[in-house]
């Protein structure tokens, strides 16, 4: 029986373990959006994780939502994230990059020549866009147009091969939490008339010409993608979440991903009304769980077949060497909630790995 502790041969990649590091956003980037060291030293001491998986980084200066998150679409942020794998592999790790277009979750100020952000339709979000001077109202965004999608769909591709210029060992493709694939597979932010809306085939267009572009640069095993069916955050809901999700698995296991992974129930309310075991039978590749899982729930996921990997957010911003706290049953730091976002060294690269008894 394989648990949390078992390695895993992703493609051609064998993970050491289980543990998976979930992408987390912590608005802590350089100057031009850039990597810089304090984050290379963030993720080398992180490298215990089987696979860490990066913050979102934008494809493009237009997929960018909030400020001080990373890039993927300079030759500075190409060069300041091949310092960040350097430091992992050193260490023996893996980590893939999140690529991130974040749609209507951004503001006119955050974007270049301060355009309108971009969505399947012109539908405003609830609640406030973080900017570089505060909070705004979200405005409403450019529905984009149908000739607009095939360059959507090349800052996918773009993104990836500066992916490999960077050294990552793979890509996971967000399309989760409200942000811009998301709002394209969800019936509550795509209003479209066209093949790219209505119903689930064409919600789900989008996201996979996307899977396709990138796993012609990738190959087999080294493209992930994230789903949220559920989760309400960023203002965005399916009226049939299991029926969507069922189809978009099924539709995904067309395709030799690396695994599909899912945050389950609903971050911010804490509901949890999808069959997540019904989900993960629609995939048939390796299936990532996500929100709320500890050491216990985690091993049983594996042991039981429900996940073959799970993924961890806050337990790891708070220790650096889960994996190692893991295996020992080792007391866990807790995390700290008002460091998660912005900031220094604080909540970031300050928590203790563990010193023995
Ligand atoms: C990238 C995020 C996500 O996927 O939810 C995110 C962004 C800002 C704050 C928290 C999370």
């Amino acid at each position: 029986k394989n648990n949390l502790f078992s390695p895993i041969l992703l493609g051609d990649m064998v993970l050491a373990n289980r543990i998976i590091m979930a992408p987390l956003t912590r608005n802590r980037a350089g100057e031009g959006n850039v990597p810089q060291d304090m984050n290379v030293e963030y993720y080398r001491q992180r490298a215990g994780a089987g696979l860490i998986i990066s913050e979102g980084s934008q494809i493009s200066a237009s997929g960018i939502g909030y400020p001080g998150t990373p890039g993927i679409h300079s030759e500075a942020q190409v060069a300041g994230w091949k310092r960040v794998t350097d430091a992992v592999h050193d260490e023996g790790g893996r980590i893939f990059i999140q690529l991130w277009h974040t749609g209507r979750i951004s503001h006119s100020s955050l974007q270049p020549d301060h355009i309108l952000p971009v969505a399947p339709s012109a539908l405003k979000a609830a609640g406030q866009a973080m900017t570089y001077e505060g909070l705004h109202d979200f405005e409403t965004p450019h529905a984009l147009t149908l000739d607009e999608l095939p360059g959507i769909v090349a800052e996918y591709a773009t993104a990836a091969q500066n992916a490999k210029a960077a050294g990552f060992d793979g890509v996971e493709i967000h399309a989760a939490n409200g942000y811009l694939l998301d709002q394209f597979l969800r019936d509550g932010t795509n209003r479209r008339e066209d093949g790219y809306g209505g119903d689930i085939v064409n919600r789900m267009r989008l996201l996979v010409e996307v899977v396709g572009k990138v796993i012609a640069v990738w190959g087999e095993g080294r493209v992930g993608v994230r789903v949220s069916p559920e989760n309400s955050f960023n203002d965005i809901k399916d009226s049939q979440p299991q029926q969507t999700f069922n189809a978009v698995a099924k539709k995904l296991s067309d395709y030799p991903l690396a695994y599909l992974h899912v945050l389950e129930g609903d971050m911010l309310t804490g509901e949890r009304q999808v069959d997540y075991a019904a989900l993960r039978n629609c995939f048939a590749g390796f299936y990532m769980a996500n929100n709320g899982y500890d050491l216990e729930r985690g091993n049983e996921a594996i042991e039981q077949g429900h996940a073959d990997m799970v993924a961890y957010g806050k337990l790891f911003i708070a220790n650096p060497d889960l994996p190692e706290r893991f295996a020992k049953n080792l007391p866990l730091n807790a995390p700290d909630q008002a460091t998660f976002y912005g900031g220094d060294e604080k909540g970031y690269t300050d928590y203790p790995k563990y010193v023995g008894a």
